[in-house]
């Protein structure tokens, strides 16, 4: 697009509603594309920011059958909760739609039906895996079996997720269904296909050579595909829960989620200005105008994920139907991980948004400027709980928070928070104002190149060079001496902490808000700031409060502790219980005499990392008993602890030491140690068995 949009189409890609939202989803996509519409509109553009649920598709209908529910009432649970936690963290959707309406069936519907008149799909039978038990097709994910490329056996029929590979489900090897367990039997089933390949030389030209501005990221992704040439893609599936395919002999048959949820953008477009005085607040446009004109710039947030489905197909769907509008960047991001982790629904290894918000009461703004502080714009990042508590105590509190509350509250102790007028300027005023009227260009110039990290960055400048201004001029150290310097000081002050309202906006708005009321300043917009010419003198300020406080250790603690124990119950309940051994006699077992034994000396075995050397009272005698329990127990810590002795093993030199039995150890699912003893303290050499 060379010539300024008349408006915005800002997407936000559709949140699965099969589980809560996650930091991954909000670094990942909903927190810049919301700073990028709060930008725009400050700016007085014409946005329209889109969400919504995406409802359709296998992973929610094999969650109903696992719950005993419905589809439908899996997808209304998220839906709601997913919509109101998206609204008390402020990403300000023009509408939260879903691809379960009504709107959204009668859209995709159409769409299919055009493409289908057009001549633009192809029809083919084949054959696929049906599990007869279930009277099923076992689409994607309802088939799984052992990956090709790494051997897991728990690969999905679309996709593996231990090596990330995309699949298809007659790759993979033993296959079986995930209804019955059973494995299933070829049977023939008609499809329609969307011929990618034919859109692959138009695709090269658009996306290759005319957007080469395109994120490296993303253009990489995509010359990745396209280098290895696309195939047919099928646009169908045998599923009962989705949209219907609406052409004669497709019964029994949805379109392929891929295919509906990127038409939901379209969907909730049009969702939205059903309420006709909707229009009003968007220069009297229609729905249309947003999809449909050239002069609309059509903007797509996703994760890297969904690449291949925002800039291949999706646009191939668009140029296929010929009246939509293509998008014009789609700043992908990589993935954020949580404490070293992938983040992952399924394992709860995860930052819920509802437990979030809840935990951390008024702290929106917090969440918002640690997640874009660390977005993973260029690669993957990790969120960590000590990141959090930084950002917060050695940023928000100490540069943004502490100047704010300095000139506001020096403001009310001199003059009754009346705005001081501005006196005689000196160079180092000068030199404030000129760099002050540098920022918003600058942070805007990052916003348009979707660089959020940076624009934060400048963002949190603005506030520094307003601490270090007072901090340098010190007008609690000269108003005694010098009051007529302080009023022009404190005015300077003022208005940066205004220009700071302004531009913080997009990025952290609770603050904002409260900024303005404590300044008695009406929401202003991008374009006047970058002045000092915000606040009158003679005006009267509103209440200062504090805008951030700190967070402390004990909270930080609570939340690593909460995952460590994500983890081991995680552990616990993938353990791998090995499977019965073979039946013994109870001669073979009474051969063997096990007794209680004390510890009564421990100590390293030099030059090894596993061994103890354990001295033991058995009752009989004492002895030796070299053991590897050196990495789970400190000497001195386990003397006087009674353990199980194996007593007749044949004795044995370990690392030149004769080990005289065998102590039993029990191994927990996490591989620590631990030791099998009585219940209770009994005599030593008291036989067990
Ligand atoms: N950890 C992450 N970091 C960045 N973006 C993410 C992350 N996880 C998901 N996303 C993005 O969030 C958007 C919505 O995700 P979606 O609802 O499809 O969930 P998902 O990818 O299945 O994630 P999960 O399996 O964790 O629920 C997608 O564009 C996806 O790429
Ligand atoms: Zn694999």
């Amino acid at each position: 697009m060379t010539n300024k949009p008349s408006r915005y189409t800002i997407t936000s890609a559709l949140p699965y509603a099969n589980g809560p939202v996650h930091i991954g989803h909000l670094a990942g996509v909903y927190v810049p594309a919301d700073i990028y519409a709060r930008f725009l509109r400050s700016k007085g553009e014409n946005v329209l920011f889109i969400g919504g649920s995406d409802e359709h598709g296998v992973p929610i209908t094999i969650r109903a059958k696992k719950e005993g529910v419905t589809p439908q009432q899996v997808v209304d649970k998220y839906h709601v909760q997913i919509k109101q936690s998206f609204e008390e963290l402020g990403i300000s959707f023009d509408i939260y739609s879903r691809t379960s309406s009504k709107i959204h069936a009668e859209t995709s519907s159409e769409y299919f039906k055009k493409l289908y008149e057009d001549g633009k799909f192809i029809e083919q039978t084949s054959e696929q895996y049906y599990d007869p038990k279930a009277e099923q097709f076992l689409a994607d994910r309802y088939i799984i079996g052992t990956c090709p490329k790494c051997g897991n056996e728990n690969a999905y029929g679309d996709q593996c997720e231990k090596c990330g590979s995309t699949l298809s489900p007659s790759e993979l090897i033993n296959p079986r269904s995930t209804l019955s367990g059973e494995k299933p039997v070829m049977k023939s089933t008609k499809h329609w296909f969307l011929p990618l390949d034919q859109y692959e030389p138009w695709l090269k030209q658009w996306i290759l050579e005319d957007h080469k501005n395109w994120k490296t990221n993303v253009y990489g992704q995509c010359k990745s595909w396209l280098d290895q040439g696309l195939q047919p893609r099928a646009v169908t599936r045998d599923l009962d829960w989705g949209v219907p395919v609406p052409v004669a002999g497709a019964e029994g048959k949805v379109l392929y989620v891929w295919f509906d949820a990127p038409i939901g953008y379209i969907s909730a477009a049009k969702d939205y200005f059903k309420n006709s005085e909707i229009k009003a607040v968007h220069k009297n446009n229609t729905w249309e105008d947003f999809w449909k004109k050239d002069d609309t710039k059509l903007v797509h947030f996703i994760g890297k994920d969904n690449i291949v489905f925002h800039c291949i197909i999706f646009p191939a769907m668009l140029k296929a139907e010929g009246s939509y509008i293509l998008p014009d960047n789609v700043p992908a991001n990589e993935f954020m991980n949580l404490e070293g982790d992938k983040i992952s629904t399924s394992r709860n290894w995860a930052v819920w948004l509802h437990e979030y918000l809840e935990e951390f009461k008024g702290k929106q703004d917090v969440l918002r400027y640690a997640l874009c502080a660390n977005a993973p714009e260029t690669k993957d990042n990790d969120f960590t709980w000590r990141d959090f508590q930084a950002r917060n105590n050695n940023e928000l509190v100490a540069i943004y928070g502490n100047f704010v509350n300095r000139a506001l509250v020096l403001t009310h102790k001199y003059y009754d928070s009346v705005i001081p007028a501005l006196g005689k300027l000196e160079a180092s005023d000068e030199g404030v104002i000129m760099m002050l009227k540098e920022f918003p260009a600058k942070i805007a110039a990052s916003i348009e190149q979707y660089r959020f990290r940076e624009a934060l960055g400048f963002m949190m400048d603005l506030a520094r060079l307003g601490n270090k201004y007072l901090a340098d001029t010190e007008p609690w150290k000269i108003y005694k001496e010098n009051p007529e310097r302080v009023k022009t000081i404190l005015h300077i002050g003022l208005q940066i902490a205004a220009n700071l309202a302004i531009v913080s906006e997009p990025f952290i708005p609770f603050t904002s808000a409260k900024l303005f009321t404590m300044l008695n300043l009406k929401a202003n917009t991008w374009n006047n700031a970058g002045t000092i010419d915000l606040l009158k003198a003679g005006d009267q300020l509103g209440t200062a409060e504090l805008l951030f406080d700190k967070i402390e250790d004990a909270t930080i603690e609570a939340q690593v502790k909460k995952l460590e124990d994500t983890k081991q119950a995680n552990l616990l309940a993938n353990a791998e219980v090995k499977p019965l051994k073979e039946n013994v006699s109870f001669d073979d077992f009474a051969k063997m005499d096990i007794r209680v034994a004390t510890i009564i000396a421990a100590e390293k075995v030099a030059k090894t990392k596993k061994l103890l050397k354990l001295t033991l009272k058995t009752g009989i005698d004492e002895r030796t008993v070299v053991s590897g329990i050196a990495e789970h127990f400190e000497p001195e810590a386990i003397i006087g602890q009674q353990v199980s002795l194996l007593a007749n093993l044949a004795p044995r030199e370990i690392k030149g030491i004769v080990s005289q039995g065998m102590i039993l150890m029990a191994e927990d699912a996490d591989g620590s140690l631990k030791f099998v003893q009585p219940a209770a303290v009994v005599n030593a050499g008291s036989m067990i068995g």
